[in-house]
């Protein structure tokens, strides 16, 4: 058995080698850079008015004759006299000699004719060429997150595709006699498997969308032959249930007879105290407690983390925050702890129903709680470390 301290260094340790693909701009939220960008074009690529008004060159007269216009799109070449203005709208071309662009509200117009109410400064209200970034510069970095507002940015420099780290493609494989689909009556005996969907959407909302699952039986040749198609199609594999010492557990043997090399098993920890991480080549296996919530903790703790590497993050563990708990606590098992808690504004609940069996309050928590398996007792105001379940900031 392992600390989790030890458990957590060696996911960090864990060499990964992210591929890249080319992606549709659209397609690319929440993905990582896997290139520079370097701005193709100056942006914004012509003079462009930031205002409705009139475009003129500044000078010391008040009153100028309206001669030309220039509206949004139109690919001017207007050339004005010093008594001169081109009616001119927002995004608009400016006219090749004009330096300033006076707003509409501060004229008084007749017929042709307008009188300047309220100067402005020479050059004000027009947006100079390669005024956000210059042609050949370079704008985003490898390594950064897209979030809308980087995808937005690509698409107005002309970009239709990126380079961009490509999140592995992930098997879960359920294993238990006792699993039963949702949707008819339980039999006796059985239950409604629930850790497939959960794995999956926990998966999809961080941003890993190849998902295919697999099912065994609670055999040796089940498990063996189910490891060995789910291998087939994942970078990474994550098994549920049968990691555990009955005698109906056969995931660490199935393991085993596949080739897959043991990193590490079990964590002193609860829940989830029979976790297993290998590696077989350059695939990754984690095979999770069946319990939900120890499954559903060793994925936010130590899976998300790995999948998160894998798909270029350097910051790829979730973030941490720290919290004043707000009741007493008595930790007497020896072990870290994970408990389902909910923050708001500096303060944290440890919700009840603690136990690896419930999912119950995992529905209503955004935190779980870390205590260290030194720390045997908290009173309220304490402070504790708490791992945010809401996610990745860019
Ligand atoms: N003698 C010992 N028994 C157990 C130990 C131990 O150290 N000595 N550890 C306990 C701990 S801690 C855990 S956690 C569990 C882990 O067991 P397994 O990984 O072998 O999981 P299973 O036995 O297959 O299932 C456990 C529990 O979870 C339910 N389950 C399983 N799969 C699903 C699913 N897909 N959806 C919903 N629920 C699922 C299953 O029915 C069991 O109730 O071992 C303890 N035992
Ligand atoms: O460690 Mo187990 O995960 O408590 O139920």
């Amino acid at each position: 058995m392992i600390s989790v301290k030890r458990a957590l260094n060696i996911i960090d340790e864990t060499k990964v080698t992210p591929q890249i693909k080319e992606l549709q701009i659209s397609k690319a939220l929440g993905h990582v850079l896997a290139e520079n960008i370097i701005a193709p074009i100056n942006m914004p690529n012509f003079r462009q008015s930031a205002m409705d008004g009139y475009a003129l060159i500044w000078n010391e007269n008040k009153t100028f004759t309206v001669t030309n216009e220039s509206k949004a799109g139109d690919a001017n070449t207007i050339h004005l006299e010093h008594s001169e203005a081109a009616r001119i709208f927002t995004g608009a071309k400016v006219p090749e000699n004009a330096d300033t662009v006076v707003m509409q509200e501060h004229v008084s117009r007749i017929d042709d004719k307008f009188l300047i109410t309220n100067m402005p400064k020479k050059g004000a209200n027009i947006r100079p060429i390669g005024e956000q970034v210059k042609k050949g510069d370079c704008v985003l970095n490898k390594g950064m997150v897209l979030n809308e507002g980087g995808i937005g940015f690509l698409a107005g420099l002309g970009f239709k595709e990126v380079h961009v780290f490509s999140p592995p493609k992930v098997s879960i494989l359920v294993t238990g006699n006792e699993l039963q689909k949702p949707g008819k009556p339980l039999k006796e005996g059985a239950i409604y498997e629930s850790n497939s969907v959960m794995l999956q959407m926990a998966l999809h909302r961080f941003g890993t969308h190849k998902v295919k699952t697999f099912k065994a039986k609670d055999t040796l040749k089940a498990t063996k032959k189910a490891i060995k198609k789910a291998l087939e199609y994942g970078d990474v594999l994550l098994i549920s249930g049968g990691i555990s010492v009955g005698d109906y557990d056969f995931v660490k043997e199935a393991l085993n007879q596949n080739f897959v090399d043991e990193t590490f098993y079990k964590i002193n920890q609860k829940p989830g105290k029979p976790l297993w991480f290998g590696k077989k080549d350059q695939q990754f296996v984690f095979a999770l407690p069946g319990n939900p919530a120890s499954a559903l903790t060793c994925f936010y703790v130590y899976v998300l983390p790995l999948l998160k590497k894998y798909s270029g993050f350097s910051d790829y563990h979730l973030p941490r925050l720290e919290a004043q708990i707000n009741s007493d606590f008595k930790n007497t098992t020896g072990k870290t702890l994970f408990l389902k808690a909910f923050y708001n504004a500096g303060q944290v609940s440890i919700l009840p129903n603690q136990q690896s069996s419930m999912l119950n309050t995992f529905a209503t928590s955004n935190v779980l709680v870390t205590i260290p398996e030194n720390v045997e007792t908290l009173k309220p105001q304490d402070r504790v470390t708490c791992i945010n379940l809401n996610g990745y900031g860019n």
